[in-house]
């Protein structure tokens, strides 16, 4: 399968700590990827190399080939914990924004984005009013204004409600039914193993883990996830 980035040994470093520690990864079009870990793992600094908001210290991060920078961040949608959403406007204003910075003008797509979050009832409504859940979706629609083919989403599921969690879960599973792909920040790894095709277990900075999902028992991996938050919580004692 075609290569669309790759990392070889890369480090982060910050105030002296290496943070990632020599990260080899390849994602492969339209693959669907989990980043599995305990707190301070390294989860999210890796998702913001690979969205070129960081710069890693060292090693090389490679795009396929003929893909320039732009061009990756045009193709990629991002939902990280700030929702880059403005209150003082409307989901629709909101979406109309966003779609623009991408130089993009297609009101039938916004309709059918909102239609898909269950947010049409409410689009006139400011986005300050909103519920987490409420929001949350809308961060995902907003990712997906400009109809990349790569998601990126840290933690998107974080203290919703069940509704919320199958309408984001429902357009997680058609976007790779389309092809397409994404990678998943999560702590909940059963929830991670269903939706993705690739599970990778972070510790420290290190990939533990790096398996098809299919191809390692959930178990197994809960079991190492476990005792690796165990020897974080010691450290601490
Ligand atoms: N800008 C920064 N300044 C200082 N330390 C940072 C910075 N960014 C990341 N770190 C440190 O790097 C480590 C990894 O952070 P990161 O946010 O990537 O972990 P994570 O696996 O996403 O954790 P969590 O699940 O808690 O979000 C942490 O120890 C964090 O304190």
């Amino acid at each position: 399968m075609v290569s669309i980035l790759e990392l070889q040994n890369l480090e982060f470093i910050i105030n002296e700590r290496k943070v990632l520690k020599s990260i080899n990864f390849s994602w492969r079009k339209g693959e669907t990827v989990a980043f599995i870990g305990g707190n301070g793992a390294g989860k999210s600094t890796l998702l913001k190399i690979i969205a070129l908001l960081s710069q890693p210290s060292d090693g090389k991060l490679s795009l396929a080939k003929g893909a320039s920078k732009n061009k990756w961040k045009n193709n990629l949608g991002v939902v990280f914990p700030d929702s880059f959403l403005h209150d003082s406007l409307t989901a629709i204003e909101n979406l109309r924004f966003y779609q623009q910075i991408y130089g993009k003008d297609d009101k039938r797509f916004i309709e059918h984005i909102l239609n898909k979050v269950q947010l049409v009832t409410v689009k006139d409504e400011l986005v300050g009013t909103y519920s987490k859940g409420m929001r949350q979706r809308l961060s995902i629609a907003r990712a997906l204004v400009h109809q990349p083919e790569y998601l990126l989403l840290d933690e998107p599921f974080d203290g919703l409600d069940l509704k919320s969690k199958m309408i984001i879960e429902d357009i997680l599973n058609v976007h790779e039914s389309q092809g397409n792909g994404y990678i998943l920040v999560s702590h909940d790894v059963k929830q991670a193993f269903d939706l993705c095709k690739r599970s990778i277990l972070l510790h420290d900075g290190e990939i533990i883990v790096d398996e098809k999902s299919s191809q390692i028992s959930l178990l197994s991996f809960l079991d190492k996830y476990q005792s690796l938050l165990e020897r974080n919580e010691n450290e601490f004692l």
